[in-house]
């Protein structure tokens, strides 16, 4: 505002004043040096009638950054979007302005006395054709409305590339929109004007921050590094990817132990298989018996944090994992353990 203010002050041009010179006329007015109601009402009468209008005009001065301005034809100020405050009210509950001798018939009967912000809203919306078609509004709109919602799960999750989540965020905000429309209108839904509307299975990884991690990869990066390690493999390396590789294109449930001396490439290899699956979206946790191992490992963790395995193991404990917990659904939703 400061900024605006300062603005305004400085292009709105120079203070200025005109004045004239002129002989006296009357010399016997001139000679008194007291001013009196004669004195001037004889100078007034003896001047020429003052034209305001071209006194302006011709006092005028532009300077030569507002003359530019004004050439130009740029705004003073202006606001994009456009903000408008509405006078929100029930249906035929808005305030009326009245004159205390009017007849409150002919006022009530008055049209233009009850017109407010927010009637003149409706009025306009309805001849909007992008606003009366809820479908065109939301192709146009979509993708502002999702910079929002993107813009806050990177808050959330800021080390990762939440872009690679906008369709998951779109089907979100289609959620939400229904969300709204029906607790304002629970006969319609988002369905009656051709938008199809997700199931809080899809929108459920928003609110899930484990599945976020593990689902906002840069799949981009993961796909060109995946085509960069592949043809190194060798080829017992390239065995056990294709085994991996193969069983998971299937949808076959298998346990593979993978085992050889250090610096054999076992690192080489599980960074090459969880390229292959992040890059396509799908969920591949690593884990390392150890936190130093598991540094190794993209995006690795130690077993212990991933699965809450119990510090003294012993044949009668097990993993505290409840079924509809964030980590319950999100263990549901992995494809590989490495
Ligand atoms: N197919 C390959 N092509 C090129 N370089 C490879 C290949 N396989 C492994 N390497 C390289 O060999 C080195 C050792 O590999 P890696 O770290 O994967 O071994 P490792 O079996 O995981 O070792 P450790 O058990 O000690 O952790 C790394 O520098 C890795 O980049």
């Amino acid at each position: 505002m400061l900024i605006k203010y300062l603005f305004k002050y400085i292009s709105k041009g120079a203070d200025r004043v005109k004045y004239t010179i002129q002989k006296q006329v009357n010399a016997d007015v001139a000679s008194s040096s007291v001013p009196t109601a004669a004195h001037e009402r004889a100078t007034n009468h003896d001047c020429r009638p003052i034209n305001e209008v071209h006194n302006y005009l011709d006092g005028r001065y532009i300077c030569p950054h507002e003359a530019a301005w004004r050439i130009l034809d740029f705004h003073i100020h202006h606001r994009y979007p456009p903000v408008q405050v509405l006078i929100v009210h029930e249906e035929n509950m808005q305030q009326l302005v009245f004159n205390g001798d009017s007849f409150i018939p002919e006022v009530l009967s008055n049209s233009y006395a009850s017109t407010t912000t927010l009637l003149g809203w409706f009025e306009s919306n309805s001849r909007d054709p992008q606003v009366s078609n809820p479908l065109l509004l939301w192709n146009n709109a979509c993708d502002r409305m999702k910079d929002d919602y993107l813009h806050s799960l990177s808050a959330e999750v800021p080390d990762k590339a939440v872009t690679s989540m906008a369709g998951i965020v779109e089907q979100q905000l289609l959620y939400d929109l229904d969300d709204m429309l029906r607790s304002a209108v629970p006969s319609k839904s988002m369905r009656d004007f051709g938008l199809t509307v997700p199931s809080v299975d899809v929108t459920g990884v928003l609110r899930n921050r484990l599945l976020l991690e593990e689902m906002s990869y840069d799949k981009e990066r993961l796909r060109k590094q995946h085509s960069d390690l592949l043809p190194k493999l060798n080829r017992h390396q390239r065995l056990v990817y294709n085994n991996v590789v193969s069983s998971i294109e299937n949808n076959k449930q298998v346990l593979i132990f993978v085992y050889g001396h250090g610096g054999t490439g076992k690192t080489f290899l599980w960074t090459t298989i969880l390229s292959y699956l992040r890059s396509m979206g799908k969920i591949a946790l690593a884990v390392a018996a150890s936190g130093i191992a598991s540094l190794l490992l993209p995006s690795g963790t130690t077993a212990h944090s991933r699965f809450k395995l119990p510090i003294d193991l012993n044949n009668k404990k097990s993993c505290d994992i409840k079924k509809h917990t964030f980590l319950g659904d999100l263990l549901q939703r992995t494809t590989l353990i490495l």
